[in-house]
């Protein structure tokens, strides 16, 4: 039977654990510490380091281990004499740094949960190599005693390192210990593997094998193997012979550019961004996932839903342009769906799926994006390459597909396997340079919700190429089902479009949805793909310097769907 003192140690040693967990849960490392005067906590702290600086993802102030948090906190407050009762609990025993900082700040004793040794079985070899029992001797010969106990509670506090997922020595978590994996759930692990995926090591293939598919050859059940093949096989592909006319392609791109070349203000004036129905224009504001930073582009975003566009077209002229294209679009896209349904969702009525998407209508969901990558300088692009920035940082899109149309000589598309396809051997990016006369097309995230995961959603980025002297134009069409349109795949709840877009961004940016298994499941893809994986991704981009408009990009309230 443990004694009251003792006790009273365990009650505040899980405080101090349950700062670590707080840690954890903020993507900082998962350190806690409290101090308790009479087993009374008055003071609490956790790390403030990013997890990602430490797996080299990022900057951080070294120092803000959580007893030197602890104690710049509480010795600008206590008085010598009430340090010199209080006793400071921690979660792991502390480092040399923070046994100084301890010692110098008066408490009379230090408790410490699972000690360095044993968190060293996790973390691989960390530096602590002087027990703090020893150094604490050394320090008070001839000066004053501080007791130091520990270890105490310590497998949980080590539990709290192993969820945290960062130490590479740490066991996978199997699935069996965890409730089944949802869709949703595994929407996040990925997009968490897939936090600086742009920057990663996959080899370049660049006379890429995107296949070229001819529209206008053979009979509809040929025409539907061929996609379904492509679809299946690179998730990417071109078409040619899609009968939509030339001249509205290089319409838009002429409205696109006299647009894109008027000054910022004017842009900002003619077509105002409001995120919460993913309208007007955007000036490098949208910030991935995958890399934490803004793409370095300016974009219009038209969706064709009643209202969206009130007085947000930026003249007559472009209006027409954009809507022949959008009906174009429209028409192919719905045709394709048509001709992959009966292979991927057999178990809805024909022209379920193509028919879930409207123009213009109450709750339509489709969007045309016309975008446009500015011209830079040599030195600005080096820098640019240097620090991780693309003109598109890696993402999936989350629509069924998707049309881009891009211009000659224009390069820089480049696709990769989807980590869900759980093939490392696929994981290499191909290059999707433009065809004369055709477009690419690429299956889209709710694509594979429709189809339980028969069709995948590719990676996709745009390359900042050493020499960005010219700009690159490119126009988006992003068939989306309609908000109420219900997904109902076999395997996953029916939920419908409109609330599957809110949950990826939910998914994305609550990070109340952290659980351990989230972190398995991450840890997976991470190996897999052989990127870091981060967790936190709405807490991580906390930790970078942005302008007041990331911050509305990443609250759902704010944000519909500006990610896709
Ligand atoms: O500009 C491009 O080629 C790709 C754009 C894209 O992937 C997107 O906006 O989702
Ligand atoms: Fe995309």
């Amino acid at each position: 039977m443990p004694d009251s003192s003792q006790r009273d140690d365990e009650a505040c040693m899980r405080e101090a654990i349950a700062e670590a967990a707080a840690a954890t849960s903020e993507g900082k490392m998962p350190f806690g510490a409290v101090l308790a005067i009479d087993s009374v906590i008055v003071a609490r702290a956790h790390n403030q380091c990013p997890a990602a600086a430490k797996r080299g993802g990022g900057t951080g102030d070294v120092t803000r281990h959580a007893e030197m948090e602890l104690v710049r906190l509480f010795t600008s407050k206590l008085t010598a004499e009430e340090r010199s009762n209080a006793v400071l609990y921690t979660s792991t025993e502390p480092c040399v740094m923070c046994a100084g900082a301890i010692y110098w700040s008066g408490v009379s004793k230090v408790v410490y949960g699972c000690s360095a040794r044993q968190l060293e079985a996790l973390s691989g070899p960390g530096g602590f190599d002087i027990p703090v029992d020893t150094l604490y001797g050394m320090a008070s010969k001839g000066a004053r005693r501080m007791e130091c106990l520990g270890p105490l509670l310590a497998e949980e506090s080590l539990q709290v390192h192993v969820d945290s997922g960062v130490w590479k020595n740490a066991p996978v978590p199997t699935t069996a210990e965890f409730p089944p994996v949802t869709q949703a759930d595994l929407d996040i692990a990925v997009e968490a593997a897939l936090l600086k995926s742009g920057l990663g090591s996959a080899k370049v293939v660049d006379d890429g094998v995107v296949p070229v598919i001819d529209l206008s050859v053979g009979t509809d059940e040929q025409v539907a193997e061929k996609l379904w093949q492509a679809a299946m096989e690179v998730g990417f592909f071109c078409v040619v012979g899609h009968g939509i006319d030339q001249s509205i392609i290089d319409g838009a791109f002429g409205a696109s550019e006299t647009f894109f070349a008027q000054p910022l203000e004017d842009k900002k004036a003619q077509s105002p961004l409001d995120m919460s129905i993913n309208s007007g224009f955007e000036y490098f504001a949208q910030v991935r996932p995958s890399t934490g930073v803004a793409d370095q582009k300016e974009s219009l975003q038209i969706t064709a839903r009643q209202g969206c566009m009130d007085d947000r077209w930026p003249s007559d002229e472009f209006h027409k342009s954009a809507d022949a294209l959008l009906e174009a679009s429209h028409q192919l896209a719905k045709r394709i769906l048509n001709l992959l349904q009966p292979q991927a969702i057999p178990h809805v009525e024909p022209e379920t799926l193509a028919n879930s998407h409207t123009l213009w209508e109450e709750d339509g969901q489709c969007t045309l994006r016309f975008l446009h990558y500015p011209p830079l300088d040599s030195d600005t692009t080096a820098k640019l390459i240097d620090d991780g920035y693309w003109r598109a940082g890696p993402h999936t899109d989350w629509d069924n597909v998707t049309l881009l149309y891009q211009q000659m000589g224009q390069n820089g598309l480049e696709c990769c396997a989807n980590p869900r396809t759980g093939d490392p051997a696929s994981m290499y990016w191909t290059a999707v340079n433009p065809v004369e006369g055709g477009i690419a097309i690429n299956v889209g995230d709710m694509l594979a919700r429709w189809s339980d995961g028969k069709l995948f959603s590719n990676l996709h980025r745009v390359r900042l190429p050493p020499d960005a002297s010219k700009s690159r134009y490119s126009i988006a069409f992003f068939a989306q089902s309609d908000k109420k349109a219900l997904i109902e795949s076999k395997e996953s709840e029916p939920i419908t479009a409109g609330d599957y877009i809110l949950s990826r961004i939910r998914s994305n940016f609550d990070k109340n949805r952290t659980t351990p298994m989230l972190i398995a499941i991450a840890a997976k893809y991470r190996s897999l793909i052989g990127l870091e994986a981060q967790r936190h991704n709405f807490e991580l981009k906390k930790e970078l310097p942005s302008e007041g408009l990331y911050y509305k990009l990443m609250s759902p309230e704010n944000m519909f769907r500006s990610f896709a």
